[in-house]
């Protein structure tokens, strides 16, 4: 259970800044998607919150700021799953997720049956099981993006960035790892923030969306108030149409001239 805080957020690279003045709150157990058109900040938001870009500004987990953590108390607060991850060589399935638990390992730093059991749990649920032995080097593009997501679901961390995690996913392995993600939610009380570009998928899952445009907050709140025609057309320069799911949820669909 962790409460995240952003106040007054800016980041960037050398001398150009990217986002700023960001101020946001995610309640313990909440779902923050963070979307805006390409180039719009929402990478560089996401690890501005872990400190690997320049940045201003505070980042509070459970009111204490990230900057002042140790690594792994840090680790333990905030896991990651970047967009485009650089991936070790020679490891396999099993081996890279079992990476996640490092922040939770004894002083001998073995793993113990309590992490092989979350590992063998999250693989099993991500669809990976039959892949755990498997160089991470013999992946196809979806399954090795589920495996960087395995490794930061099994960090059980407070708070959870996945950039763009449905990216490369066909629509059945997107389900289940945004499921997986939403149970973490409920059973963990798990704070998650996600970058989307899949808007219909953004407003099925999270409880609150925040819309960058370059690099500023264009638009925040729960995703009906985000997702309309006017707020898409005006920031996405986009011609789209909102339909509704059986159960109400809003589904962006691309509308041709
Ligand atoms: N390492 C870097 N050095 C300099 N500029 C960068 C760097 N990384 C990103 N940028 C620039 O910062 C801006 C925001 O990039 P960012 O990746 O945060 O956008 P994004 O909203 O995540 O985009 P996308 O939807 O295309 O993934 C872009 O103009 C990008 O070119």
């Amino acid at each position: 259970m962790s409460t995240l805080e952003l106040e007054e957020l800016s980041a960037g690279y050398r001398r150009r800044t990217v986002v700023s003045g960001i101020s946001a709150q995610v309640a313990s157990g909440g779902w923050l998607g963070v979307i805006g058109p390409n180039g719009s900040g929402k990478s560089t938001l996401l690890k501005a919150m872990l400190g690997l870009v320049r940045h201003e500004g505070r980042v509070l987990v459970d009111g204490r700021a990230v900057t002042g953590l140790r690594p792994r108390d840090r680790a333990r607060a905030i896991g990651y799953a970047p967009q485009i991850p650089q991936l070790p060589v020679g490891l396999t399935v099993t081996d890279y997720v079992l990476l996640g638990r490092t922040p939770h390992l004894s002083p001998l730093g073995r793993e113990g049956s309590a992490d092989l059991d979350t590992v063998g749990d999250v693989l099993q649920r991500l669809d990976l099981s039959k892949f755990a032995n498997r160089p991470l080097s013999t992946l196809s593009g979806g399954e090795r993006q589920r495996t960087v997501l395995a490794r930061a679901l099994a960090q059980r961390a407070g708070v959870l960035l996945l950039d763009e995690p449905t990216t490369g996913l066909d629509v059945g392995h997107a389900q289940a790892l945004l499921d997986l993600v939403d149970e973490l939610r409920a059973e963990l009380g798990t704070t998650v923030v996600t970058t989307l570009h899949d808007l219909t998928l953004a407003g099925q899952y999270a409880e609150r969306l925040l819309l960058l445009d370059q690099g500023r907050v264009a638009a925040e709140g729960p995703p009906d108030e985000v997702l309309t025609t006017s707020v898409l057309t005006e920031r996405y320069t986009a011609r789209v149409a909102i339909l509704r799911t059986p159960d109400g949820s809003p589904v962006i669909a691309p509308v041709r001239d």
